[in-house]
C-alpha cells in the first residue's frame, strides 16, 4: 500500500460569494493524481503558479480539495474522524521556505523544537532538553544553540531548527515546500545532505516541492512535473539521469 495517494484532486480558488463580488478565480490543481511510497522522496517540480503550494496545503490538511481524495495510509484525510486527524497531524510535518517566518522570534530554540513534543508527549524538563539537544546535533547544530533566539541565527541555521522541529515526533512524511530556495548554494547543499541522511536513517518519506531541478534531482527518487495544476510526467531520478547522459555529446 502506498503511504500517500492523491486521486484526481481539483481545487479552484475564488468562487464568488454573496458578499464578494470580485474574485480572482484561478485553478490551484486540476485532476491531479500521484502516489508516494514509504521511505521514498517524490519531487514535485514546476514553475511559479503551477500549483505546487496548493498541493502542499491540501496534503497538510489545510485546504480541502473541491473534488477527489487524498489518502494517507489508506485513510481519507478530509473524511476522517478527529482521532485519525490528530494522528495525521503528528505523522505529517512540514518545512517551509521562509525559515524566519516559520518561527516565533521571541521564543528560544529550545521551546521552538520542543513545541510538538509538548503537544504529543509527556516528557520531563530534563528529558525534553536531552531530546532537543539530540535533535540539534542530528541537524548539524550544537546543544548550546537551544538557548539562542531566532534573531541570533542565520537563515541556514534556522532552517536546520525547522527541520529538527519537523522530525521531533518521528513523522512518516515531511512536506518540504521549497526548503532551501532562500539559502545560498553551499548551505543548500549541506541541508540537502542532512535531509538525505535523515531519510535514510529513519525511513522518512518526503514530498519535496520545488522549482529547482538540481535540488529535486539530488533528493528525490521520483520526480513529478506539475504544470497548470496537473501532473504531466513522472519519472524516476535514474531514468532522468540516463536520458541526460544519452544527450551528452
Ligand atoms: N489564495 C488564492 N486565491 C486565488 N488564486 C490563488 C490563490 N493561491 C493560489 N492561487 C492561484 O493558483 C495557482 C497555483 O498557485 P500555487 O501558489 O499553488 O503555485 P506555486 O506553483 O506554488 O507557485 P510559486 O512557486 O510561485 O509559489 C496560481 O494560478 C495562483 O494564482
Amino acid at each position: 500500500m502506498s503511504l500517500l495517494v492523491a486521486d484526481n484532486i481539483s481545487k479552484t480558488y475564488g468562487s464568488a460569494g454573496w458578499f464578494r463580488k470580485s474574485t480572482s478565480e484561478g485553478t490551484g490543481v486540476r485532476n491531479l493524481s500521484f502516489s508516494l511510497e514509504e521511505g521514498t522522496c517524490l519531487g514535485i517540480l514546476g514553475e511559479s503558479g503551477a500549483g505546487k503550494s496548493t498541493l502542499g496545503r491540501i496534503v497538510l490538511g489545510l485546504l480541502p480539495p473541491d473534488s477527489g481524495t487524498i489518502t494517507f495510509e489508506g485513510i481519507d484525510l478530509y473524511r476522517s474522524d478527529r482521532k485519525a486527524r490528530k494522528q495525521w497531524r503528528r505523522d505529517i510535518q512540514v518545512v517551509f521556505q521562509d525559515s524566519y517566518s516559520a518561527v516565533n522570534p521571541r521564543m528560544r530554540i529550545l521551546d521552538i523544537i520542543a513545541e510538538p513534543l509538548r503537544n504529543y508527549e509527556r516528557l520531563t524538563s530534563l528529558e525534553e532538553r536531552r531530546k532537543v539537544a539530540e535533535l540539534l546535533v542530528l541537524v548539524g547544530l550544537t546543544a548550546d544553540d537551544m538557548h539562542k533566539r531566532p534573531g541570533q541565527m542565520s537563515g541556514g541555521q534556522l532552517q536546520r531548527v525547522n527541520i529538527a522541529r519537523a522530525i521531533a515526533l518521528k513523522p512518516k512524511l515531511i512536506v518540504l515546500d521549497e526548503p532551501v530556495s532562500s539559502l545560498d548554494m553551499i548551505i543548500q547543499k549541506q541541508i540537502l545532505i542532512h535531509l538525505r541522511e535523515l531519510k535514510e536513517k529513519y525511513g522518512i518519506s518526503y514530498l519535496f516541492i520545488s522549482h529547482d531541478i538540481m535540488a529535486v534531482h539530488y533528493l528525490a527518487d521520483r520526480i513529478a512535473y506539475i504544470d497548470q495544476g496537473s501532473i504531466t510526467d513522472v519519472r524516476t531520478t535514474l531514468e532522468l539521469s540516463n536520458t541526460a547522459s544519452l544527450k551528452q555529446p
